[in-house]
């Protein structure tokens, strides 16, 4: 089966690269600027013609969480209009879309992991984009999933692995927040959840569509992710420093992020009997590290 992955350097785009050169029976085509933009409607058009896959994996957005605060057109252009062009130029060839979004979706407020059932209420500029990207999928295309993740880190792009890394080796220490909760996810086991979804749908034609929450296994504060980044650096070696934990109140960003988005993710376990996912072990940091 062929998946059209739109994003050519994206964290998800390239672990799904990797994943489907190991597999036999998947083809990965990864369609990025400037054959493919998401602020060219046209370009997705002609992207999926000349590709024509069998399900459409909607991974590009716009992901600078700070920044989107000064450039809300350019985000809601780029994660709710592209994507809701993307779905509608698939739904007229009848192909499903896989399009991820985030735990961002969530105010954060209150203490349990948000369900599926919840009703989002984005306060980042980000997280609202992304939920119109949502329901803009969802309307265009009945044949989508959305697929929520949360904290992602890999080898590639930017993320709070590398982040870490690097200011571990310009500081002796580094203040991380520790009242903000969620689960660091790899983006392999993102991949390789959307390759469960695809292959369901490649044998059964048809799947339960609609929202599902994936993400890693374990919720933490970012300071307790630091934590796991810099021992697990330290034990091959690599870069540590030691991690001061503050609130939020103490590490203002433009972006107010949600204190709780901590992710239930039962939902997809049940649907596609799959939920093979860890959360930072030595394999993934050391693969983030680039040892
Ligand atoms: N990163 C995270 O922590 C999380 C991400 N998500 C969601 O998961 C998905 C994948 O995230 P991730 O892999 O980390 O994303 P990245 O930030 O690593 O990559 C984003 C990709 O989007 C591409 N892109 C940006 N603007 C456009 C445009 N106008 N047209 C075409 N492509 C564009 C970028 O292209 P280029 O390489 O050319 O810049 C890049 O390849 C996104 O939908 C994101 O919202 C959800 C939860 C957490
Ligand atoms: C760099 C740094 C960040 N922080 C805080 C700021 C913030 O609250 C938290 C994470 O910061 P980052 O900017 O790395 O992460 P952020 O951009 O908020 O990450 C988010 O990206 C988008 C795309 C998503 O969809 C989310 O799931 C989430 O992964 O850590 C520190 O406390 N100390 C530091 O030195
Ligand atoms: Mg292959």
């Amino acid at each position: 089966m062929k998946l059209l992955v739109t994003g050519r350097n994206g964290q998800v785009a390239r672990c799904l690269d990797d994943c489907g050169r190991d597999a036999a029976d998947v083809e990965i085509v990864l369609c990025g600027r400037p054959e493919l933009d998401l602020l060219d409607h046209a370009s997705l058009e002609r992207a999926i013609e000349n590709v024509r896959p069998d399900i459409v994996v909607s991974a590009a957005a716009y992901t600078a969480v700070d920044q989107a605060e000064d450039e809300p057109e350019l985000a809601h252009a780029v994660n709710a209009e592209g994507p809701g062009a993307l779905a509608h130029a698939a739904a007229a060839r009848g192909i499903p879309i896989i399009h991820l979004s985030t735990d961002y979706v969530f105010s954060g407020e209150g203490d349990e992991p948000h369900s599926e059932e919840e009703t989002p209420d984005p306060r980042t500029v980000y997280g609202r984009t992304k939920l119109v990207g949502e329901r803009l999928v969802a309307e265009a295309n009945p044949q989508h999933i959305i697929l929520r993740t949360a904290w992602v880190y890999s080898p590639y792009g930017k993320n709070f692995v590398k982040t870490m890394l690097k200011l571990a080796e310009e500081q002796d220490e580094v203040r991380v927040v520790d009242d903000q909760y969620g689960n660091p996810t790899s983006a392999y086991d993102i991949a390789n959840a959307i390759l469960t979804i695809a292959r369901k749908f490649d044998t059964e034609r048809t799947l339960l569509w609609g929202t599902y929450h994936f993400a890693g296994n374990e919720s933490m504060s970012w300071a307790d992710f630091a934590e796991r980044i810099f021992s697990d650096s330290a034990k091959s070696g690599g870069a540590r420093t030691r991690v001061i934990r503050v609130s939020s109140d103490e590490f203002p960003t433009k972006s107010v992020r949600p204190r709780n988005s901590t992710l239930e993710t039962e939902k997809i376990r049940v649907a596609f009997d799959y939920l093979n996912r860890r959360v930072v072990d030595d394999e993934y940091i050391n693969c983030a590290i680039g040892r």
